[in-house]
């Protein structure tokens, strides 16, 4: 069974369609939740799989940390040592150990680090990745790259974006040929359209399965995001998926499939579930709040999640004010649900032609603040 994208509407600059993989097929425009250490925080993965999620993303550079990729493949690799069987996305590490890792150097050959863990020394290169993702069986490797953080100034994000390519193509030469499994390009250059194309273009030559928007949810802001997502997914292959790195809050997510973004990930579900945040069609709400602490109503009428079905915005005001772990399991539930939700009425509206129907009614329901 091999790798194949197919587009079954498009409604503007808006895409509905399935990615077929032999680990399952995956409905775009997608969202995927991040599984960053080989797990969902706070959720089991058959409770991922019911809230909707054909694919979950997972970091080349915690697992290379710990427990070790040669571990995992040791054991039947990343699928039978998380209990998840459909597809999964790996990131290739570069943008985390930016993010996260210390005493790092970049040279042409790749990076070297200090663990955020325990401090110990690592390198990851080009092809040092792809033998990582490999090893975990991932279904759809990301080239390795490199995301200059913002601001930076165009000679440094032309001179980063000159480098990710030429690490493109060793992520090319050394992915090798695996049928069923797919390399995605990393699509660089900031906020500027000329260096956007150029890197677009070097990604086309090389050629790939998939491409993504990277360089984006660096802490630019939703209208410097829109104004490059205005053009980038444009510059990218029609017929290959569209992947937006790292997004983000559901209106990014409704702009970006708005403009032709095929799949995203971002923390932000489960992260702000651990915190009391919850996101609902009428924005967002707080469970910290005080005066939640005697409301017996859901969380959302209209959900059907677990914890708006079950429970009270009384009593996971209390279990997010107490700190109890059930807190995190239900908001991060609900908040993977109505994620899942955004996305396939998206995808709905979409095949039916109305995504800007959608668009106003998502944003009309939206009360201003805390509700
Ligand atoms: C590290 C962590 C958890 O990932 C979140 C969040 O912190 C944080 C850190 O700074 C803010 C902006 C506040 O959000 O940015 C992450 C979400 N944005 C994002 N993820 C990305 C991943 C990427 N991977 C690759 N290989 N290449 C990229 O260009 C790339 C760009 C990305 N942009
Ligand atoms: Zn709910």
């Amino acid at each position: 069974m091999s790798f194949s994208f197919s587009l079954n509407a498009t409604d503007g600059a808006a895409r509905t369609g399935v990615i077929s993989t032999p680990r399952g097929e995956i409905r775009t425009p997608a969202f995927m939740p991040v599984g960053t250490a080989a797990t969902v925080k706070a959720m089991m993965p058959d409770s991922v799989r019911q809230t909707g999620a054909d694919i979950l993303l997972g970091n080349t550079y915690h697992l290379m940390l710990r427990p070790t990729a040669e571990r995992i493949d040791r054991l039947g690799g990343l699928h039978r040592f998380m209990n998840w069987d459909r597809p999964i996305l790996t990131d290739s590490g570069g943008f985390q150990v930016m993010s996260l890792a210390s005493l790092r150097k970049l040279t042409e050959r790749g990076v070297t680090f200090k663990s955020h863990i325990d401090g110990s020394k690592h390198e990851i290169t080009p092809e040092r990745s792809m033998e990582i993702q490999k090893l975990l069986g991932s279904d759809i490797v990301m080239a390795f790259d490199e995301c200059p953080a913002l601001p930076a100034d165009r000679e440094r994000i032309a001179e980063s974006m000159r480098l990710s390519m030429r690490w493109a193509q060793r992520s090319r030469d050394a992915f090798g040929d695996r049928p069923g499994h797919a390399l995605f390009g990393i699509q660089q250059g900031g906020l500027e359209p000329d260096l956007r194309e150029e890197s677009a273009e070097k990604l086309r030559e090389i050629g790939f399965e998939g491409y993504a928007v990277g360089g984006l949810a660096v802490g630019e802001g939703q209208e410097a995001m829109f104004g490059c997502l205005d053009y980038a997914p444009g510059q990218l292959p029609e017929d290959k998926p569209r992947y937006l790195m790292g997004v983000g809050k559901p209106d990014d997510i409704v702009g970006a499939v708005k403009r032709g973004i095929d799949m995203m990930d971002c923390v932000l579900p489960s992260r702000s579930g651990r915190t009391g945040q919850a996101w609902t069609r009428r924005g967002q709400v707080n469970l910290r709040n005080a005066r939640h602490a005697d409301d017996p109503r859901p969380l959302d009428e209209d959900c059907t999640c677990p914890a708006c079905r079950n429970y009270s915005r009384a009593y996971l005001h209390h279990v997010v004010r107490s700190q109890e772990m059930i807190a995190g399991m239900l908001l991060t539930w609900h908040n993977l649900h109505y994620y899942q939700e955004l996305m396939g009425g998206m995808r709905d509206a979409i095949a039916d032609h109305d995504f800007e129907g959608f668009e106003a009614r998502f944003h009309a329901r939206r009360a201003e603040g805390d509700i």
